[in-house]
């Protein structure tokens, strides 16, 4: 083998190097902070939180998880700037989903340390809020709790486990241990030495701190915030709907600005919460569309779409029906047990009539318990 392929060979090896087994961890959820919906104690480690908005090459980002899907596609400055359109970041991440397989050729390659980097930056700009956040989790292990994603999370196995490489909660670790042995090295930031690490056409700048306080001003947030009208209805909401929405929900003043950050996105602020309620039973797709009056059928199927990829609603087939995850996996349970105990009831029924001794049939039903 030629010596260039050999050294290509090893660069893949060492980036896909997280991803195999040897790199699994298994986690005592006592143990750890753990985090999965953004609205949590630490649910502000998630990519998905709002309320920690960036800026690269002077455009305004709202999330970490937009700018790292951003950039996957460096060669692809429009598929860019539709990801950090969005205003939720779920729906940042499903808007690229369909370009996937044109994501930079070395992508799997590059990912984690274009994490790492996202993360440096989501600390960079938000230096007081972010970092306190990252140093109230003491020395504990970080897990982004997760239904299926075991490569940046870890899933929950049973009641105290989770199992994964949790490459994310592994990065947000190695971050915690530089904010408090060496802050000052963090104060900066090259753009990474990778091939085209472009945004919007532009080479990625050097980043610093941005002022005193360390994190972004009160203006330069408000300046974020006038974008979501046009997301929203990029996504085919009437404009009568966003403002009423916004009126509703996130009416901008210098007081309510924190909540305005948190309630920022209508997907998880708004659709989760409530399709969390209404989904603790199958419901068809129609009954659902009767608890969003206002939405129309293309925003609610994009909605139920992205809450079915992202593990928070478990469809049905024939007929097509939805349930909350929990739900789903409650009623699974539910009916496992259930059909335990019937197959432990004809045993017994079967036992009795083969008329085998007492002591035999006690044996049996115990083994089957244990399934
Ligand atoms: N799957 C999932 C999250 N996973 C997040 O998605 C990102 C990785 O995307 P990709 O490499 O494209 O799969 C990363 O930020 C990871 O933490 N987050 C959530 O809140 N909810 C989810 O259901």
């Amino acid at each position: 083998m030629n010596h260039q392929i050999l050294l290509a060979y090893l660069e893949i090896f060492r980036g896909e190097i997280m991803q195999t087994s040897s790199q699994i961890r298994t986690y005592n959820r006592n143990e750890c902070i753990t985090f999965r919906k953004t609205k949590e104690a630490f649910g502000g480690l998630s990519n998905m939180a709002g309320g920690y908005p960036l800026i690269v090459n002077g455009i305004h980002i709202l999330t970490s998880e937009a700018l790292y899907q951003a950039c996957r596609f460096p060669h692809l400055p429009d598929i860019q700037k539709l990801i950090i359109a969005q205003n939720s970041p779920m729906t940042a991440k499903m808007k690229g989903k369909p370009y996937r397989d044109q994501s930079r050729s070395d992508w799997e390659r590059v990912k984690v340390q274009i994490m790492r980097w996202c993360l440096r930056v989501k600390l960079l700009q938000n230096w007081d809020t972010f970092g306190q956040l990252l140093l109230e989790t003491g020395d504990k292990a970080i897990v982004e709790d997760s239904h299926k994603d075991d490569f940046w999370g870890a899933i929950p196995t049973n009641d105290n486990q989770l199992i994964g490489v949790n490459a994310l909660g592994r990065l947000l670790m190695e971050l915690r241990k530089y904010l408090k042995e060496d802050a000052n090295s963090l104060k900066s930031l090259k753009p990474l030495e990778i091939p085209d690490f472009i945004f919007l056409s532009k080479p990625i700048e050097f980043l610093t701190l941005k002022d005193e306080n360390h994190t972004l001003s009160i203006q330069e947030k408000q300046l974020i915030i006038p974008l979501i009208p046009e997301i929203t209805l990029e996504s085919n909401v009437s404009l009568d709907q966003t403002k009423e929405f916004y009126r509703e929900e996130t009416i901008i003043t210098d007081t309510n600005i924190e909540k305005t950050e948190k309630d920022d996105n209508i997907f998880d602020g708004w659709v989760l919460p409530k399709l969390e309620k209404i989904l603790q039973n199958y419901q068809s797709y129609d009954q659902i569309l009767q608890h969003f009056k206002t939405v129309n059928k293309k925003q609610m199927q994009d909605w139920m779409k992205l809450a079915v990829e992202l593990g928070k609603v478990k469809k049905i087939e024939k007929p097509v029906r939805y349930i909350w995850y929990s739900a789903y996996e409650s009623e699974s349970n539910l009916l496992k047990a259930r059909k335990i105990s019937q197959s432990r009831n004809t045993r017994k029924t079967q036992l009795k009539s083969s008329q085998k001794s007492k002591s035999n049939v006690t044996q049996e039903s115990t083994q089957l318990s244990l399934i």
